[in-house]
């Protein structure tokens, strides 16, 4: 049974500063910023929230969603990566060799396009969904581009709920099929919850905790978690 504020539930618990700062870091009200956002406006350095979550946990749909509500520039890493794979660039067929294993780009290359995502981008909030994947990655993007997130997103799912997904996307990815989502299970519990670990240690990390269990649910889930982030966001 889907249970609908068990997906908030850690969020429910944070403090209060911490969720008037959520709040605020949502907020769209372009005529009147939020506070933390307004400050960032006029410094005109980038406001921004790292999404983490394994691999078909739902960053993705949830960050388009989020983004669409709360104003934000919605920055897929991944997305750059596979972009950047079909262009016909030198690293074209080092990206397409390791998404088929499973494994993590370099930093150098993902952070590079990252920054310059953010730089060509007119809107100062972004979503940046599936990055840091790596201590490395993180502390690479602290370097590069200067800044730390000012907060971060972490889809929680079940393992068999994220395979099934994973195995049900059908977008033509090469690494949807069960020998690669194994692989980056692998990546995602080894490399990156040690990422997830260190904003939760910073009092960075926000969780929302999807546990549905069969696909008949998952597919109310979408709209649940939607409903009760926005409601949250907007609290
Ligand atoms: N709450 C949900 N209930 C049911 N299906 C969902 C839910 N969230 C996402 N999905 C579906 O699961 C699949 C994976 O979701 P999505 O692409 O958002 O995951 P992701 O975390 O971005 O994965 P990846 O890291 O592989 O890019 C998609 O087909 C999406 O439609
Ligand atoms: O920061 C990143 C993000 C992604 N990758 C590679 O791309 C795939 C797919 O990423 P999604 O975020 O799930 O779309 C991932 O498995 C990695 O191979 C990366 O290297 N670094
Ligand atoms: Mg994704």
């Amino acid at each position: 049974m889907w249970r609908r504020l068990t997906s908030l539930s850690h969020l429910r618990q944070v403090r209060r500063a911490d969720e008037l700062k959520i709040c605020q870091a949502f907020c769209t009200d372009i005529t009147k910023p939020p506070v933390e956002a307004e400050s960032h406006y006029r410094r005109n350095s980038p406001f921004v929230a790292f999404v983490l979550g394994g691999p078909g946990s739902g960053k993705g749909t949830q960050c388009l969603k989020i983004a669409e509500t709360f104003g934000f520039e919605h920055i897929g890493a991944g997305d750059l990566l596979r972009k950047e794979m079909y262009s016909g660039s030198e690293n074209g067929d080092m990206i397409q060799k390791l998404m088929k294993e499973g494994s993590i780009a370099p930093s150098e290359v993902t952070v590079k396009l990252i920054k310059k995502a953010i730089e060509s981008a007119e809107n100062r909030k972004f979503l940046i969904d599936g990055f840091p994947r790596s201590e490395e990655n993180r502390m690479a993007y602290e370097r590069i581009v200067g800044a730390e997130p000012n907060f971060v997103l972490f889809f929680d799912c079940p393992e068999e709920v994220m395979v099934k997904r994973v195995l049900n996307r059908n977008e033509g990815r090469v690494d949807d099929n069960e020998h690669t989502v194994k692989e980056r299970l692998k990546v995602y519990k080894g490399t990156t919850l040690p990422v997830v670990n260190h904003y939760a240690k910073k009092g960075k990390l926000y969780k929302v905790v999807d546990i549905t269990d069969t696909l008949q649910k998952q597919v109310i889930g979408i709209e649940e978690v939607e409903c009760a982030v926005e409601k949250y966001m907007r609290m």
